[in-house]
């Protein structure tokens, strides 16, 4: 059901041509099983023309409106998994950034790579499904215009089963659900397969350990569930065949004791009850395929129902003014939840104001919360207490993505793209040349279009390609994370000594977040904290 409600959010208008043509598809051949029977009943009556077109008309439309219902079926889908992709994507990057830190990149991405693939899988069946369930509706009601009697009695053996069958899969899906919870803790390891790689590689006790404990100790869960849920199908599927072997006894043995029934008219009842006894089949084969989607669209739904719950309430930006006259912190506070009590870390309360043109430097030792105020100061964490004033204006829920466009940064875990988004590179074509050279990268690095030739560098070349991203994003504020942290002397000096010095004579407010004590001097000011407080704000 879960699945038809997903499709029908695409377009019902699609889902009500798909159902109608698939209904004709099915009833008509289910009309073309009604005259074989009559045919062979009628022996004389195959060489009549009218018999001979409706047979031929009947399969057509059967043919017709059995592609014509799988056609749509599959554009739907296809635009169902298209909307479900970016609206994952959009859900993600409008949540809160906090609530996305505590959710875990294993968990999103398990949401966006298997359960939009078993998803997709289910989709892709689906128009054969359709196909298959109006065929058994048609010959259900072929043997209605048969006997209303026969009916009621094949309606009642196959809910019979299909009591049974409910059960069974409810086991099946619980099964199914525990696997998909291991399948997070999977990724989580694949994460550290291919982000530790080297760690692992180095140290043997290490990689064995992970091997065995962890990968194996997960993935052995995972196939636990996963064989549990599978077999129950196996047992879904003969359960499914030995019904029909059932249900044929019961007709040929029990049926004709109760009701007036002539041989030639019980032939009937079995080759429609054949006719249904392939696509049934094939509608049971599938199940285990539609309740792994059912699943992963729950895992979906509950994700996107987190993300939206902490979505941010962003409104467009508006133009940012360059020429901004004060920014205030006050009060501003972050706390983030421990596991235990004593683990809780609390940033503030801190109160700052800043002045265009300002240098100032963020220092203080490991954990002391220079990240976390960057976090606050850009806006991406919004300060539980305390607020932020831009020109004496609070920075609220709505306007906060305005806010943040006043801002570029390079963090300590920054992400460089390959290509310069959101810019026009053709206007800015000789400056990111010559910004090239000045970062000393032009050798390794050039613009094709506005896409980086490679991104495939060191640390320190990385960093500063990001630099140059800052550079001609143009921002009346710059946030740089330790940035000098992976550059050799020459380049950490002309940093602190050219590049910072050069972004304030143009106006800029600079935040620098640093360990270089050589360096402190050149900052107009320098902030420190120490456990969450300030311990002083000092101008040079
Ligand atoms: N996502 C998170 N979840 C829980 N705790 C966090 C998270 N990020 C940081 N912390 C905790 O908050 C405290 C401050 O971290 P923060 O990264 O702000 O420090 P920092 O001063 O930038 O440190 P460093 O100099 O090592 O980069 C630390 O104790 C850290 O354990």
């Amino acid at each position: 059901m879960g699945l038809i409600r997903f499709l029908l959010q695409s377009s019902w208008q699609m889902m009500a041509l798909a159902m109608l043509s698939g209904l004709i598809s099915g009833l008509s051949s289910a009309g073309v099983v009604a005259m074989m029977n009559y045919i062979l009943r009628q022996w004389g009556a195959a060489q009549s023309a009218g018999v001979i077109g409706g047979f031929v008309g009947l399969a057509l439309l059967a043919l017709v409106a059995g592609i014509s219902s799988q056609l749509s079926l599959i554009r739907l889908a296809q635009q169902a998994i298209f909307n479900l992709r970016m609206q994952l994507g959009r859900s993600i990057l409008a949540s809160e950034l906090a609530h996305l830190d505590r959710t875990g990149s294993a968990k999103i991405m398990a949401a966006l790579t298997d359960d939009v693939q078993a998803l997709a899988t289910a989709v892709w069946v689906l128009p054969f499904i359709c196909i298959d369930f109006a065929m058994v509706l048609g010959g259900l009601g072929y043997i209605l215009w048969l006997s209303w009697q026969v009916l009621l009695f094949v309606v009642t053996l196959i809910l019979l089963f299909l009591g049974v069958y409910k059960k069974i899969l409810r086991l099946a899906k619980a099964e199914l659900k525990q696997g998909r919870a291991q399948q997070d803790v999977l990724f989580r390891h694949f994460r550290a397969i291919t982000d530790g790689i080297k760690e692992l590689k180095l140290n043997y006790p290490r990689r064995q350990a992970f091997l065995n404990e962890d990968l194996q100790g997960t993935s052995a869960k995972f196939k636990q569930h996963q064989t549990a849920g599978l077999s129950w199908f196996v047992l879904i599927d003969n359960f499914g065949k030995f019904a029909f072997f059932f249900s044929f006894g019961m007709l040929l043995f029990v049926l004709p004791n109760f009701l007036n029934i002539e041989r030639s008219t019980l032939s009937g009842y079995l080759l429609t009850f054949l006719f249904v006894s392939k696509p049934l089949e094939s509608l049971i084969a599938r199940l285990p395929t539609l309740t792994q989607a059912s699943v992963s669209l729950e895992k979906m739904e509950s994700l996107n129902l987190s993300l939206s719950d902490r979505a941010e309430q962003l409104q467009p930006p508006t133009a940012i003014n360059p020429r901004w006259d004060s920014l205030q912190l006050q009060h501003v506070h972050h706390s983030y939840p421990g596991e235990r009590d004593d683990s809780l870390f609390t940033l503030g309360p801190i109160s700052l104001d800043f002045q265009p043109g300002e240098l100032v430097f963020i220092v203080g030792g490991n954990g002391s919360g220079k990240s976390t105020l960057a976090k606050i100061l850009t806006g991406l964490y919004p300060p539980e207490n305390g607020k932020i004033l831009l020109d004496g204006e609070v920075i609220e829920d709505t306007t906060r993505e305005s806010y943040r466009q006043y801002f570029t940064a390079i963090f300590a875990e920054f992400f460089l793209f390959d290509r310069l988004l959101g810019l026009d590179t053709e206007t800015l074509e000789s400056r990111i040349q010559s910004h090239l050279k000045e970062l000393k990268i032009d050798h390794k690095v050039s613009l094709e279009g506005d896409r980086f030739s490679t991104t495939d560098l060191s640390t320190g070349q990385r960093k500063r390609l990001a630099l140059l991203t800052a550079w001609l994003e143009d921002r009346p504020m710059y946030l740089f994370d330790e940035w000098a942290a992976d550059q050799d002397p020459t380049f950490r000096r002309l940093f602190y000594t050219e590049f910072l010095p050069d972004l304030r004579s143009r106006g800029k407010t600079v935040f620098v977040i640093s360990h270089d004590d050589h360096y402190f001097h050149v900052a107009d000011r320098v902030i420190k904290l120490e456990y969450g407080q300030l311990e002083y704000d000092k101008q040079n």
